[in-house]
């Protein structure tokens, strides 16, 4: 499963990221697609970005397929499962701007620069259900897309495309995101807070330690618990400042969150876990992540690169 975030600092810097939770590599990499790069689109020729991006992503003939990425502007969008509901057209619709599934992030990353102006040009939208070649199936995905400001999750389901304001600023998997934001109110006793001592009968009863306004904080790996501990996580912690600090955060909270090997099989009987996580801080458009092996980050900043030139740039993650 996957879990994203986004948060912005006091100085209202965005930063966001995910959890990978799967079983399998598909070869991804670091990749930067700078503003002169013209990526192969099937329906609309080539995407031309406006704004450079960085992301983990499979470049396939010349495309880069984003799992997640953020651009220069300080938008940033990631895409998580979302199978037994993710329904998108089988061909190009009349008019309007028609995209395969796996380029919408590369799209939204490299066209806008604030969430506004992603929810507005999804109403000429449609994605359609094409994979970047015949070795790979169409990814059954929704969105979250973020800025300094919001977050909104995208969903195409068998009625057409849905777009929610996220105001709680995280995403996991199925079933749909109201569900998932209704859910969340069973857990509003879960607190913080220290207890006091209770008086019960002629017994005065005392919190055995931190974590007592706790207890019913859901465990799980499965998608409710893992977006109600996200959320919960993402709300309280405290105002950090500076960048190491909040980056910090992003990292922790997605760790709140994480898979660890053997505790959960897929349904062919595969272990799920984290097999990385990752971090884009839109003030230093610098690019954060570590693997499941490997959990000392690695970084990316996207002025050390020329982001005017043609050429794809791939980094080993
Ligand atoms: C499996 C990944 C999502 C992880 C997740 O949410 N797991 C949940 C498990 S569960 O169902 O809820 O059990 C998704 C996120 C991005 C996806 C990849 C990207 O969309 C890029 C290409 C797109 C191609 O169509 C398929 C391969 C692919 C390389 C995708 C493979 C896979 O679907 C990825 C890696």
């Amino acid at each position: 499963m996957c879990t994203g975030v986004r948060f912005s600092d006091s100085k209202g810097n965005m930063y966001f990221g995910r959890n990978l939770d799967w079983c399998e590599s598909y070869g991804e990499r670091v990749v930067v697609t700078p503003r002169g790069a013209r990526i192969p689109s099937p329906f609309l020729g080539a995407i031309e970005p406006k704004y450079a991006c960085v992301g983990t992503a499979i470049v396939v003939n010349g495309a880069p397929c984003y799992f997640d990425c953020g651009n220069e502007a300080g938008l940033a969008v990631g895409g998580l499962n979302f199978p037994g509901y993710a329904q998108f057209a089988e061909g190009p619709a009349e008019g309007g701007v028609n995209l395969a599934v796996y380029e919408f992030p590369l799209w939204i990353a490299s066209q806008f620069s604030t969430v506004a102006e992603v929810r507005s040009a999804l109403k000429k939208v449609t994605l359609v259900a094409k994979a970047p070649n015949e070795g790979y199936a169409v990814a059954q995905l929704h969105w979250i897309v973020g800025d300094a400001k919001e977050s909104i999750v995208i969903e195409c389901q068998a009625d057409g495309m849905h777009v929610y304001d996220d105001d709680l600023d995280v995403l996991t998997n199925q079933p749909p995101f109201p569900w998932h934001a209704e859910n969340v109110r069973n857990y509003l006793h879960v607190s913080n807070e220290h207890p006091e001592p209770v008086t019960w009968t002629r017994d005065t009863l005392k919190a055995f330690g931190t974590g007592a306004g706790m207890v019913g904080f859901p465990g799980g790996y499965d998608p409710a618990s893992r977006f109600v501990r996200a959320a919960y996580l993402n709300a309280n912690y405290p105002t950090e400042e500076g960048e190491a600090a909040n980056v910090t955060r992003l990292f922790r909270t997605l760790e709140g969150c994480s898979m660890c090997k053997g505790a959960g099989k897929m349904g062919d009987g595969r272990y799920e876990y984290t097999m990385f996580s990752d971090c884009y801080s839109a003030a230093s458009r610098t690019y954060y992540w570590c693997t499941y092996d490997e959990p000392a980050r690695h970084s990316l900043c996207l002025d050390d690169y020329d982001l005017d030139g043609t050429e794809l740039v791939t980094v080993a993650q």
